[in-house]
């Protein structure tokens, strides 16, 4: 698996000049796999040895150079722009979900940081649109997550076009509502419709981690022994559900049993798995609701008031994957919301 750079505090050192700059990039040669990103103009990195200053970041024994005057391409095809810093062989994700909200944020994050994804979501989806416009970093399959056949081959193109497998961020998922029985119309809960709401969120999850694995553990494992992490998301539905939300809260909180589980059993794989737990997300399934509903939504979040950004849902799975010692949990992301 690639090295995942992780910046903690940056450092504030003395900038050289470019013609030391350019001396060093010379005498430097990259790691491959090595994967730095500049994030929001800092630039994030680990022990490896990167440094950021206000005006730029550079990298020292990796070999990476980069200041606000541009960017420096060394022999090893490292290069830096103000979008990011990256080698070609970046980290290559299989986004679910991937054509639209939470999904789609997240593969676009990856793309944009230097990685390279291939989204799976329904042939009814904007998959190829959100592909598109990843140019060629990114790539549209069709997938129902519930089928083997489909999913294998998602895996497939992935190894084609990109060569491996490094991360799987499970977002396909469809929210059903309905109480367990209506009395004005004496009908109980649609069967089928329960069955559907768990096949798709808790099934499908675990039918693309099945057939995953066996593409990630052929990686070559990182100094830590690791070899891809892969991230589901499950919804605060699973800890406090409301009314009619029996059939999704059992396929989230599904996957938050799951968790611990899965991560015991593919530690030995160095494969390490992290649950996320959204609250409200502004994502084309709440989107629907009228404004003003929205309005009285967010102002039932604590703090921020408001509902979250696909791209800061991006960020915590950028931080899983950045953070070695992140295993076996279920990461709630809501703004301290509590469902009533
Ligand atoms: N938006 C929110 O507030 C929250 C969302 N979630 C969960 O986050 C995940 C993403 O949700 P959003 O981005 O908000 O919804 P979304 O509706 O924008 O995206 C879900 C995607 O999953 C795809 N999908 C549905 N069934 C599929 C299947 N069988 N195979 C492949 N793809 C399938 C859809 O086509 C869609 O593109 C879902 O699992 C949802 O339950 C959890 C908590 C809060
Ligand atoms: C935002 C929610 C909750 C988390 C989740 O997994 C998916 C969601 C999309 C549908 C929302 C969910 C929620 O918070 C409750 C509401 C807003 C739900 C639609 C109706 C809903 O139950 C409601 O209006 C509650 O007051």
């Amino acid at each position: 698996m690639s090295s995942y750079l992780l910046c903690d505090q940056p450092k504030v050192v003395q900038e050289p000049g470019p013609d030391k700059i350019k001396e060093e990039i010379k005498s430097k040669v990259l790691r491959p796999g090595l994967w730095c990103c500049l994030l929001y103009a800092r630039c994030w990195m680990s022990e490896a040895g990167c440094w950021v200053s206000e005006a730029g970041c550079w990298v020292s024994e990796a070999g990476c150079w980069v200041s606000e005057a541009g960017c420096w391409v060394s022999e090893a095809g490292c290069w830096v722009s103000e979008a990011g810093c990256w080698v070609p062989l970046g980290l290559v994700g299989l986004v679910t979900g991937g054509a639209s909200g939470l999904g789609r944020g997240t593969a676009e994050h990856l793309v944009k940081h230097g990685g390279r994804v291939v989204i799976c979501d329904l042939p009814s989806s904007k998959g190829r649109e959100a592909a598109k416009q990843l140019a060629g970093n990114g790539a549209f399959v069709p997938v129902d997550v519930t089928s083997e056949d489909d999913v294998k081959n998602a895996l497939q193109t992935t190894v084609d076009k990109f060569g491996r497998l490094d991360v799987v961020v499970n977002c396909a998922g469809i929210i059903t509502a309905s109480r367990v029985y209506n009395v004005k119309k004496d009908q109980p809960f649609d069967l089928k419709a329960f069955q559907r709401t768990i096949d798709v969120n808790l099934i499908g999850t675990f039918n693309v981690i099945r057939l995953a694995v066996g593409l990630i553990s052929k990686n070559a494992s990182d100094g830590d022994g690791q070899r891809g992490v892969i991230i589901n998301t499950s919804s605060v539905a699973a800890f406090d559900g409301q009314i009619g939300q029996a059939a999704y809260s059992a396929s989230k909180a599904g996957i938050v049993g799951m968790t611990l589980p899965l991560a015991r059993d593919l530690a030995k794989q160095g494969i390490r798995v992290v649950t996320i737990a959204p609250g409200m997300f502004r994502t084309p399934l709440v989107d629907a609701m009228p404004e003003k509903v929205l309005r009285e939504l967010e102002a039932g979040v604590p703090f921020p008031s408001r509902l979250g950004q696909p791209h800061e849902f991006a960020l915590l799975v950028q931080s899983i994957i950045q953070n070695p010692m992140l295993n076996g949990e279920t990461i709630r992301l809501d703004g301290a919301l509590r469902m009533q």
